[in-house]
């Protein structure tokens, strides 16, 4: 089921129980680790009050004369001093091999579970959720940081707390240092949160220029742009997207500096007018030197808290959109399930067939539907053939019924159950299909092909058997390692063409032993005519044994008509919507658009 835009909760709790949830990851993952550095943390924020008071008394005892009273605080102050930068480098250490091993493996594969858990792809070609799929995308490392900068801004908080109760033992109105704190805080705030929704709102341009680097860079776009002579007008789109999507992010990141000057020089001015009063009570001998020492020591000490607080707090706010956008795909991923755990069971095997009933679909980010007024019925056990001219809907009709997309408008019903009310994961593993545009996936053969039903992924006799399915045996007998060879030149494989790829694929479809739907997109329009004949008559041969097995419904697209002529059912589609349909026969005999079209390809075809 498509899930609607989540609301996600407001307020801070959602952040906080996502920290505590990644600090909860790091315990499990390295807990000597974790509470080593919890502990590094609190006492480097302690130890900034210790070297304080040390240097106090070091001061004091001069004063008195106590010789031996000062060279033992003097000590312990420089003793606290080297203290404090081992731990800083202890801490920088520890946390970065933190966030590197949590980060980068455990939360990744969090995030890639999160956006393979969007069931259909109506989901990845909606703005809102794609933008925040590639905010998320390399986000791991950044959330897992982020959770140890809040970490980071509580031992702040500590350092600050304590640093302002020693000022406050010097003089009660230093305490209004606090207030001139809060100032660059909050305009640091206000520059982060222009930061985060610049980002957001060129993440599409940012797509643009990758797609358009891409496009020019790699191997299956690269040659038709070097031939075509495409190659500046390119790298020009790509350019101007680029500087597009910079020249947002320049002016947010620009806003969010003169923001961070004007805090400090505010805060600055109340720093100098706190410390004159002091100063000049020093001088006229009415406090003591060990409490100017202190004050002064303290005073440099809180600016260091507040900016190092202040700076902590404006990387969490930074790491916010990441953590905003993996929130929100994780409750809409969640929202997915839930309406997939109150959904129908799927039926064993069809006995009525797939019914389509008024349906209209339109792609998301377009205004006019695809398909339009579609109805039809797909007997079970039958092979369905999809004909028609380029563009009239063959494959959105077919991704339709694999649940990919949903219609806007009708049902499709399921042995008289509405698609939407299935379960979409349940629907997926009964579905099996090959698709025009099929993946090449650069692992190796064994394993390309097991993809098809990943839990027989190492079944070598299903692999075998599906290979056979495809006519794909000669291929195999020709790959040096068998099923274990490597595919693909990027891993230094054995790279196939496009009709061995196309075999790969079609095979992979071929791995469900009972799927109650089985769609052939395409399937030979990469190979030679005698392979195309071939793999039609076995798939003919399948879709009967399928029909008695389970009742699954045959789907094929075709361009080619003549390799259609023996399916139960002919679908003609014109305009998203079935012109005709019926047999071979029926179509011929009612001399409408099929007769046409069959009479010039077959004129087209025909020897000599
Ligand atoms: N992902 C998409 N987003 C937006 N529009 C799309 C998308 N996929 C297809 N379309 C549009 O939907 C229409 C029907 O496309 P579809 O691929 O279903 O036709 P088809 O009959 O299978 O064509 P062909 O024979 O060329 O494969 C086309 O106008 C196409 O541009």
């Amino acid at each position: 089921m498509t899930a609607p835009a989540p609301t996600v909760p407001g307020g801070w709790s959602r952040y906080l129980c996502l920290w505590l949830e990644l600090i909860g990851l790091c315990r499990r993952a390295h807990p000597w680790r974790t509470a080593g550095l919890l502990g590094i943390k609190l006492v480097a924020s302690v130890n900034v009050a210790a070297t304080a008071l040390a240097l106090q008394a070091t001061v004091d005892g001069v004063v008195r004369g106590d010789v031996r009273g000062a060279a033992v605080a003097g000590a312990a102050a420089a003793a606290t001093q080297a203290l404090s930068a081992y731990l800083l480098n202890l801490d920088f250490t520890l946390t970065i091999l933190m966030v590197d091993s949590v980060g980068a493996l455990d939360m990744a594969r969090r995030i890639n579970e999160v956006i393979l858990g969007l069931d259909g792809l109506d989901h990845l070609e909606r703005t809102e959720v794609l933008d925040r799929v590639t905010v998320v995308q390399t986000g791991g490392w950044n959330l897992v940081y982020g959770a140890w900068t809040v970490v980071d801004v509580v031992a702040g908080a500590i350092r600050l707390g304590l640093t302002l109760l020693l000022l406050g033992t010097v003089s009660p109105w230093l305490l209004l240092l606090l207030v001139f704190a809060a100032v660059p805080l909050w305009l640091d705030r206000r520059g982060q949160h222009a930061v985060a929704t610049a980002e957001t709102d060129t993440a599409e341009a940012f797509r643009l220029q990758r797609h358009l680097f891409n496009l020019a860079t790699e191997a299956s776009g690269g040659k038709e742009i070097r031939v075509s002579g495409a190659g500046h007008a390119v790298t020009e789109a790509q350019t101007r997207a680029w500087d597009e999507a910079v020249r947002g992010r320049m002016r947010a990141r620009l806003r969010a500096a003169g923001y961070k000057v004007v805090g400090w020089v505010l805060f600055t001015a109340g720093f100098v007018g706190g410390l004159v009063p002091l100063l000049d009570r020093a001088a006229r001998g009415q406090g003591g030197v060990g409490d100017v020492v202190l004050a002064i020591t303290v005073a440099v000490t809180l600016r260091d808290s507040i900016q190092l607080t202040v700076a902590r707090v404006s990387r969490t706010t930074g790491s916010a959109g990441v953590v905003d956008a993996y929130l929100w795909l994780r409750a809409y991923t969640a929202r997915q399930r839930d309406a997939d755990a109150g959904a129908l069971p799927v039926p064993a095997a069809l006995r009525h067939g797939i019914t389509l009933e008024g349906v209209r679909f339109t792609y998301p980010g377009t205004g006019r539907p695809t398909l339009d007024g579609l109805d039809c019925h797909l007997p079970a056990g039958s092979v369905v053939a999809v004909v028609g001219e380029y563009g009239s809907g063959k494959t959105s009709l077919v991704k339709l019924l694999c649940k990919l997309y949903q219609p806007d408008v009708g049902t499709i019903r399921i042995d008289g159950v509405d698609l939407a009310d299935l379960a979409t994961a349940d629907w997926h593993a009964r579905t099996s299909a090959a698709f025009q545009d099929f993946g090449r996936f650069q692992i190796r053969f064994g394993q390309t092909v097991g993809l098809g039903d990943v839990r027989r992924l190492d079944d070598r006799d299903a692999v075998l058997a599906a290979v056979r399915a495809a006519d794909a045996e000669a291929l195999l007998q020709r790959l040096p390692d068998g099923m274990d060879t490597q595919l693909g030149r990027r891993f230094d494989g054995v790279d196939l063409s496009e009709g061995q790829w196309q075999k790969t694929a079609l095979a992979r479809a071929s791995m469900r032993w009972a799927p109650l739907l089985f769609v052939l997109d395409e399937p030979t329009a990469s190979l030679d005519a005698p392979s195309e004949h071939a793999i039609f008559e076995r798939y003919m041969a399948r879709a009967r044994e399928l029909s008695t097995r389970t009742g699954t419904v045959t789907v094929i697209v075709s361009h080619r008509f003549s390799t259609v002529t023996d399916a139960d059912l002919i679908l003609v589609l014109h305009a998203g919507r079935v012109a005709e349909s019926g047999t071979h026969e029926e179509l011929l005999t009612a001399g409408g658009r099929y007769a046409e079209l069959y009479g010039i390809q077959a004129k087209a075809y025909a020897p000599g």
